[in-house]
């Protein structure tokens, strides 16, 4: 690790692993299993023209078992090794995040070319969030950045102005109470927020670079560029929350 950078909501480190371990997650990402996001039906963590990334089942690491599991099976290999460096600076990111949580989740995505992720907040029950980037190579023209507003904004931000404005009537009529996510029909807060403001962090996802995001900060993935070709970006992503 030589480089650490503490930004409004969100906290970097440059070279996370050592050359061996980055390529043993390495070869070992490749042999994992991935299914399209949205082959369960419309995953809605993806707007509908973000494209059709891919992802590996979850794994949970915890704080307190030391242990990294698939379904309560014990992982020792393979993205266990990026559970065990990232419980190294657990003193540091709850300094960051705050105490309350003692697991994380571990789940790789790949997202190839004219794929991304648009603006949200991570789920307000989590006490934030990390991404490691594990692509062997990524060049700034391949697009894919990950954007971060400066302006913090209250999770759940994803709904039509109109419908915090409306009655209760509405909302009682409609079912729907909450939620960040959906075909977002008009502006909505968050839209607003990023808006309002107009300014924030672009971070490249440079190889063996991890970073964490606090849940109230909105941020995006750029789509990836057809100049990236076969090259797909390739991350490790979680959430940090009470087992
Ligand atoms: O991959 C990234 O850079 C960000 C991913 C993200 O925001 C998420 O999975 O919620
Ligand atoms: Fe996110």
């Amino acid at each position: 690790m030589n480089k650490v950078v503490k930004g409004e909501g969100y906290l970097m480190f440059d070279d996370f692993l050592h050359q061996d371990e980055l390529l043993a997650i390495q070869l070992y990402l490749q042999f994992e299993n991935y299914f399209l996001v949205h082959s369960q039906g419309w995953s809605k963590s993806w707007r509908m023209n973000d494209g059709e990334p891919l992802a590996s089942m979850s794994y949970m690491y915890s704080l307190l078992t030391e242990k990294t599991t698939l379904n309560d099976n014990v992982i020792l290999q393979g993205i266990h090794i990026l559970s065990v460096k990232i419980s190294t600076i657990s003193a540091r990111l709850r300094d960051f995040l705050g105490a309350d949580w003692n697991a994380f989740s571990l789940t790789t995505f790949l997202y190839p070319a004219g794929s991304g992720l648009g603006w949200h907040e991570d789920d307000g029950q989590y006490k934030g969030a990390y991404i490691f980037y594990a692509h062997p190579q990524w060049k700034p023209d391949w697009g894919g950045e990950l954007f971060i507003t400066h302006q913090s904004v209250n999770p759940s931000a994803g709904l039509p102005e109109q419908i915090y404005q409306a009655s209760e009537e509405v909302l009682r009529m409609s079912g729907i109470t909450g939620g960040a996510v959906g075909p977002e029909f008009g502006w909505t807060l968050r839209e607003r927020n990023i808006f309002d403001d107009g300014i924030g962090t672009f971070i490249s996802p440079k190889p063996n670079r991890l970073v964490i995001v606090k849940p109230e900060y909105s941020h995006c993935i750029k789509k990836v560029d057809v100049s990236a070709g076969d090259n797909p970006r390739c991350s490790i992503a979680g959430f940090f929350h009470i087992n």
